[in-house]
C-alpha cells in the first residue's frame, strides 16, 4: 500500500488532536474517581471465589460457539433463570457486552412502520443498534416528555401505523440525573408502544435488592430493560429483560447474538454470585448511597456546582482543552478524573465526570474535591 492509504486517518487524527478531541489509552492509576465499580464488586473476594469454584466444578473458560450452536451453557440458562427471578422479568437474556445488547435490540426489534423516540442523550450502543434498524428516529430533548409526546402524535398525525419505541436511560451515564420513568411508562401504554430502559448505572445500585429504577414496571409486555453487569455487578456482560415472546424473537433474529460466540461461561458463573451479592450484602448499596449524599453535598459548598443526586457526578468545563488540562492535573495528583469530551457529550459540554465508589471513603473525597477547586480556580480562563 503507499502511503496516502493510511494518510487519512493520520490526518483525522491530527484533527482530533487540533480539537482537543483526540482519544488515548491511560493506565488506571491513582484512586478511583471513574469507574464504574460502584459497589467495588470487581475485585471482591466473593466474586474471586465465585469464579474459583465454578472452574473446580469443571466450568470452561470459553464457550466454543454461538448459543444456538454448542455454546449454549447451563451456566448462560442458570444465570439467565436467576437473573430473571432477581428482577422479576418474566425472561432474561445474556450478552457479551451492554454495547452489543443496546445494537441488537434496537437494531432487531423495532420493525419499519414503527418509531424510534428516543432521549437526546442515549447512549452511543442505542444509537447503534437504531441506526441500523429499519424504523424511523427521532430524538427529542432530554427528559422532556411532553417532547417525547409531541414526537408520537406528529407521527401518527403523519399516517405512522405501527408501535413506537420509548427509549431511555433510567439513569444517564454522562449526567447522573434520572428519566421520569412513571411518565414515560404511561405515554407507552397510551400510545400502544414500548419502554426501553437502560439500567447501566442504576442496576445493582437502585432499587429493592439493587433491581434498578425500573423496579415496578417489570412484568409488563411493553417495557424492556437492559441490566449491563460490567458496572456495579462488577464483571461484564449484559440482561436483556423481557417478556418471553421479545427473547425469543431476540434469539431468533438478533444476528449480535445469533452469529457470536457465547460470552465465557466462567463469567456468567461471576454474574449470578454478583446478582446474589447484590441481593444479600445490601450494607454495600447502603455505604454507596451515604457516600453519594456526603459527595454531593461537599460538591455544592466545595465547588459551587449542583449535584446530580446521583453517584455520577459530572462537573461542567466546556472547553475541551482545559478539561483535559485540569483532569491530567488531577491525575498527577493521584486522583484518577477523566476528560469527558464530544463526542461522547454534546459539543461545548466537556466536564470531568466524578464517579463515587466504595473504592472510595469520606475523607478522600474531601481531599479530592478540595484539590480540584484549587487547580480549578487557577486554571480559571
Ligand atoms: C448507558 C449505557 N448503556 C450501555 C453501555 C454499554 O455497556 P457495556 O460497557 O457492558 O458494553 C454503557 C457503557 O458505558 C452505558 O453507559
Amino acid at each position: 500500500m503507499n502511503g496516502s492509504g493510511l494518510d487519512r486517518y493520520a490526518r483525522t487524527l491530527v484533527g482530533l488532536e487540533r480539537k482537543g478531541r483526540h482519544r488515548a489509552l491511560l493506565p488506571p492509576g491513582g484512586i478511583d474517581f471513574t469507574s464504574n465499580d460502584y459497589l467495588a464488586l470487581a475485585g471482591s473476594p466473593r466474586l474471586k471465589a465465585a469464579i474459583a469454584a465454578a472452574i473446580e466444578r469443571g466450568v470452561p473458560v470459553g464457550a466454543g460457539g454461538s448459543r444456538l450452536l454448542r455454546g449454549n451453557h447451563s451456566e448462560h440458562e442458570a444465570l439467565e433463570a436467576e437473573a430473571a427471578a432477581h428482577f422479576g422479568m418474566e425472561r432474561c437474556l445474556y450478552f457479551g457486552s451492554g454495547y452489543a445488547a443496546n445494537a441488537a435490540l434496537f437494531a432487531t426489534l423495532p420493525q419499519r412502520d414503527d418509531l424510534i423516540v428516543h432521549d437526546a442523550l442515549v447512549h452511543a450502543s442505542a444509537h447503534e443498534g437504531i441506526s441500523a434498524s429499519k424504523a424511523p428516529a427521532v430524538s427529542v430533548p432530554h427528559n422532556d416528555v411532553e417532547g417525547f409526546a409531541d414526537a408520537i402524535r406528529r407521527w401518527r398525525l403523519a399516517g405512522g401505523t405501527g408501535h413506537p419505541w420509548i427509549a431511555v436511560e433510567s439513569l444517564y451515564s454522562m449526567d447522573g440525573d434520572r428519566a421520569p420513568l412513571p411518565e414515560l411508562a404511561e405515554l407507552a401504554d397510551r400510545h400502544d408502544g414500548f419502554l426501553v430502559i437502560d439500567e447501566a448505572h442504576a442496576t445493582g445500585v437502585f432499587g429493592p435488592h439493587g433491581r434498578g429504577l425500573a423496579h415496578g414496571l417489570e412484568n409488563r409486555e411493553n417495557i424492556i430493560v437492559l441490566h449491563t453487569c460490567g458496572k456495579a455487578l462488577g464483571v461484564s456482560g449484559a440482561l436483556i429483560g423481557a417478556s418471553a415472546v421479545i427473547c425469543d424473537y431476540l434469539v431468533n433474529r438478533a444476528g449480535g447474538f445469533i452469529y457470536s460466540t457465547a460470552p465465557s461461561p466462567l463469567i456468567a458463573a461471576g454474574v449470578r454470585e454478583a446478582l446474589r451479592i447484590v441481593a444479600d450484602e445490601p450494607e454495600r448499596r447502603f455505604a454507596l448511597d451515604v457516600l453519594r449524599t456526603f459527595a454531593n453535598t461537599e460538591l455544592a459548598a466545595v465547588l459551587g456546582v449542583e449535584g446530580s443526586g446521583s453517584q455520577i457526578l459530572p462537573v461542567p468545563i466546556g472547553d475541551n482543552a482545559l478539561c483535559l488540562r485540569i483532569a491530567a492535573r488531577m491525575r498527577a495528583e493521584g486522583f484518577d478524573i477523566r476528560a469527558i469530551r464530544p463526542p461522547t457529550v454534546p459539543e461545548g459540554t466537556a466536564r470531568l465526570r466524578i464517579a463515587i465508589t466504595l473504592n472510595v471513603d469520606r475523607p478522600t473525597i474531601s481531599r479530592m474535591l478540595a484539590r480540584l477547586a484549587m487547580i480549578m480556580a487557577e486554571e480559571k480562563p
